[in-house]
């Protein structure tokens, strides 16, 4: 049944009574009564269709079963006593089980709220993980490659350098060493990377391949490969290095690839000074 229906029922029940008492010359406090009875009523209809619990609904009946009995206890009290007996115990009854609901209801809606915050609260962390993930290597920390294409085309470059770095005999460490030292290899140059640029974007763009966008021209190179090289020579590990200057509105894969040129020529140097090194070992 609509509750439109149910407030039109009431109200007419209402207006009947009061019609009623008014013709038996009943007092302003009674038909006063009959009044504020229908406003609990349409109250009751209205949190009944929000409120959907039986006991809830038991509780304002019966507060309500109080109030009708206290209307009618001026006309019928003398045909049955016993209704002056129950209607104040009936109402107040039927009011404290109404707030003990509201007290149940309001405390298993915080709860609720509480395990929403804690979803939430969960959820961002997940998001802000997800979006780490994203952006960033897993093993170095470092950004990843992704990352360097969306900083490139979001960038302004006034005065920047490209520094592509590729570790030497990589390959042959991690088959003579395992796997595990090859991981810590990577992490330990990342490290060294970041150490000395604090300020500067360091990317890993996949395997042994690394960027960093510098704002300042590094001018001792060597001195610069020496400090990445420092702890990773025990594994003959090294490094080789390209750099390319950048420009506003460089396109991210021409100036990956101009530095990628460059860091071939220094690998293919380092590979002559490796060999003429290798001589130097002969007995
Ligand atoms: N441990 C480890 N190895 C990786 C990872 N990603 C790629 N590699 C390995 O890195 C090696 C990269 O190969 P290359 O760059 O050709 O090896 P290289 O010996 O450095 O060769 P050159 O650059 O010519 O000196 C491959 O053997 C890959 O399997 C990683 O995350 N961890």
């Amino acid at each position: 049944m609509s509750r439109w229906l149910l407030h039109g029922i009431v109200w007419t029940a209402m207006l009947i009574i009061f019609v009623t008492l008014i013709q038996l010359d009943a007092s302003w406090a009674d038909c006063e009564e009959v009044i504020w009875f229908g406003i609990y009523l349409s109250f009751f209809i209205e949190i009944c269709s929000c409120v959907k619990k039986p006991f809830f609904v038991f509780s304002f009946a019966f507060f309500s079963l109080g109030l009708l009995l206290d209307i009618l206890d001026s006309y019928f009290a003398s045909s049955f006593p016993i209704i002056n007996v129950l209607d104040t115990p009936i109402k107040h009854i039927g009011l404290i089980l109404i707030c003990y609901c509201l007290l149940r209801i309001a405390k298993s809606r915080l709860s609720k709220i509480e395990q929403l915050r804690v979803e939430i609260e969960r959820r961002i962390t997940l998001e802000k993980d997800l979006r780490f993930l994203a952006y960033h290597d897993e093993l170095t920390g470092l950004f990843n490659r992704r990352a360097f294409f969306e900083h490139f085309e979001q960038q302004h470059f006034d005065q920047a350098y490209l520094y592509y770095f590729d570790l030497n005999n990589f390959k042959n460490a991690n088959d003579k060493y395992g796997h595990h030292i090859g991981d810590e290899l990577l992490a330990t140059f990342s490290h060294s990377l970041s150490r000395l640029y604090p300020n500067d974007k360091a990317y890993r763009l996949g395997g042994d391949e690394f960027v960093l966008i510098c704002s300042e021209l590094i001018d001792d190179i060597e001195l610069f490969k020496q400090q990445l090289d420092q702890p990773l020579v025990k594994y003959m590990v090294s490094v080789s290095v390209g750099m390319q200057c950048l420009k506003s509105g460089d396109d991210p894969d021409h100036a990956l690839h101009l530095a990628d040129q460059k860091m071939y020529i220094d690998k293919e140097a380092n590979r002559s000074r490796f060999i003429v090194n290798m001589f130097d070992f002969q007995p």
